[in-house]
């Protein structure tokens, strides 16, 4: 035990080279940063983190100085074991990476999102309709995760190989949802200790390799089918896929879709516990769209109280606290700090958005706070870091691909029309048990699980139709 503690659980934390604290609970890891200042070194075992928790940082380090901080630590376990290399989430700012990049920013880029409009406007109509489907079989509320998570595997597999599925009890489903579940559970932080301590190395573990290498394998057989689609598709439809075969390179996506779909898990929850919130938006979907169609995108300069709710969502309660690490090759000075080579760079975006000087009573779901935001994310985030609504797509130039889809503002936006969706067709009413004053105990959103993505442990809600004439609406969108 003595030597767990001195050697394997022992993290410190030093005020760049002072103030040695030592905790044992990683989970709480971003208040306890936060707590401890606007930029911290932390020592485990032979790797150096730097974390960033206070938004002028952000901006002076990620962003101003973008250059220097725009590589990513190649993770042994997650970059070269499980996506053997050809991830681009993870990938260092290389060779591969600068190729692969125009690619990517064509195909998620804004002309690009714009042109697949039609692929979010049929996967989120969809949702509303599995939803609806869900609710008339269960009187008890269920947890809405892999109806978000299917509609989110929707668009990115339509992106990549042109591929949908119906429903969440399709054998492609069942089996992205497994591998995927699978590689969440080995890409923990705490199995890959012996990137920190490698003394470790002289003890592998022979079992999580071997389910590690299984799991590559596994995932590189599904995408393998799924690429040989695209290559005998004759029609030769267009798709991210296709353009890479084009440029002889068979980079994936990683496993980002997920932030989707927990956002909106974790907004769901948020919106259970806030009935209050709820009927400020549905009286400003009555007024503005009426009863007889659904919100569009074209609606979204209309409808201000949907955007905030979306900006509060990442806020309160975004898909990632620590963002994806960023990384430092060489060495820099900042503020009389010495931030050494080879430092690992973590954007601690919880710690920030709890920040009360930046966020006035930051642990309330207030979305009144983003009504004078008038900007999507995506040219926020290009900005001042003191203008900036959140940093839940992170800063500088590793900064979320996926934003124009995902961010407000410009054309076509998954989170617009999920929430505006949600909220137009459902009262969602929280289905956990009673508490003593008769209301159902609040979700507690403290719970988590986290990986690379945080989602809120399981919980129970009841999608309630707003009228009558909710699923007809739907169908009739559908022609
Ligand atoms: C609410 C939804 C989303 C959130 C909260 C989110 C958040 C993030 C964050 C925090 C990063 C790391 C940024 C950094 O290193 O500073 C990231 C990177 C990335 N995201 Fe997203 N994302 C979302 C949706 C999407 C979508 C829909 C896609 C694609 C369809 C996508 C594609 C990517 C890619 C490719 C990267 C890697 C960029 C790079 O390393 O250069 N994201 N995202």
């Amino acid at each position: 035990m003595a030597l767990k503690n001195s050697l394997l659980l022992r993290v410190i934390f030093s005020k760049l080279e002072t103030n040695h604290i030592r905790i044992f609970n990683l989970n709480r890891f971003t208040e306890w940063a936060r707590s401890l200042g606007e930029i911290y070194s932390v020592q485990l075992g032979q790797q150096n983190w730097i974390i960033l928790t206070n938004d002028k940082v952000v901006g002076e380090l990620l962003q101003k100085r973008g250059a220097k901080y725009s590589t990513r630590m190649p993770n042994r376990n997650n970059f070269k074991i499980l996506t053997r290399g050809k991830g681009y989430a993870g990938s260092p700012y290389n060779e591969r990476y600068r190729k692969i990049n125009p690619i990517m920013h064509s195909v998620l880029g804004q002309r690009s999102v714009k042109e697949n409009s039609y692929l979010l406007d049929d996967e989120y109509r969809i949702l509303m309709q599995n939803l609806c489907q869900a609710s008339a079989k269960t009187k008890d509320g269920f947890y809405p995760k892999y109806f978000f998570q299917l509609t989110a595997l929707n668009v990115i597999s339509l992106l990549c190989f042109n591929k949908r599925t119906d429903s969440v009890d399709d054998p492609f489903y069942k089996e992205f949802e497994n591998l995927m579940g699978t590689r969440f559970e080995l890409a923990k932080v705490t199995n890959g200790l012996s990137e920190f301590f490698p003394i470790l190395k002289w003890f592998p573990n022979t079992k999580l390799h071997n389910a590690m290498i299984e799991s590559a394998d596994n995932i590189e057989a599904f995408l393998g089918k799924l690429v040989k689609e695209v290559i005998d598709d004759t029609e030769k439809k267009p798709c991210i896929i296709r353009e890479f075969l084009c440029k002889k390179d068979e980079g994936i996506l990683d496993d980002l879709d997920d932030t989707v779909s927990a956002s909106l898990t974790w907004l769901t929850a948020a919106l259970a516990n806030n009935p209050h919130v709820q009927s400020k938006a549905h009286q400003e979907l009555d007024r503005v769209i009426g009863q007889s169609r659904i919100p569009e995108i074209s609606d979204e300069q209309n409808i201000p109280y949907i955007r905030a709710i979306i900006k509060e969502g990442q806020r309160y309660c975004g898909a990632l606290y620590l963002g994806i690490p960023h990384a430092i090759e060489e060495d820099d000075e900042y503020n009389g700090y010495h931030i050494p080579a080879n430092s690992v760079v973590i954007l601690n975006q919880y710690g920030i958005h709890m920040d009360e000087k930046r966020y006035e009573n930051s642990k309330e779901f207030k979305p009144e706070r983003f009504l004078g935001f008038t900007e999507s994310s995506a040219a926020l985030a290009n900005g001042n870091y003191e203008n900036r609504d959140h940093f839940g797509f992170g800063a500088g130039r590793r900064l979320c691909t996926g934003i124009h889809m995902a961010c407000i503002r410009y054309a076509e936006r998954e989170l617009l029309l999920g929430v505006s969706r949600l909220l137009w067709c459902f009262k969602i009413e929280n289905a956990s048990p009673l508490g003593k004053d008769g209301k159902p105990i609040p979700i507690n959103l403290d719970k988590i699980r986290n990986g690379l993505t945080v989602w809120p442990e399981d919980y129970k809600v009841r999608f309630v139709k707003r009228h009558d004439n909710v699923e007809k609406i739907l169908s009739d969108q559908s022609q």
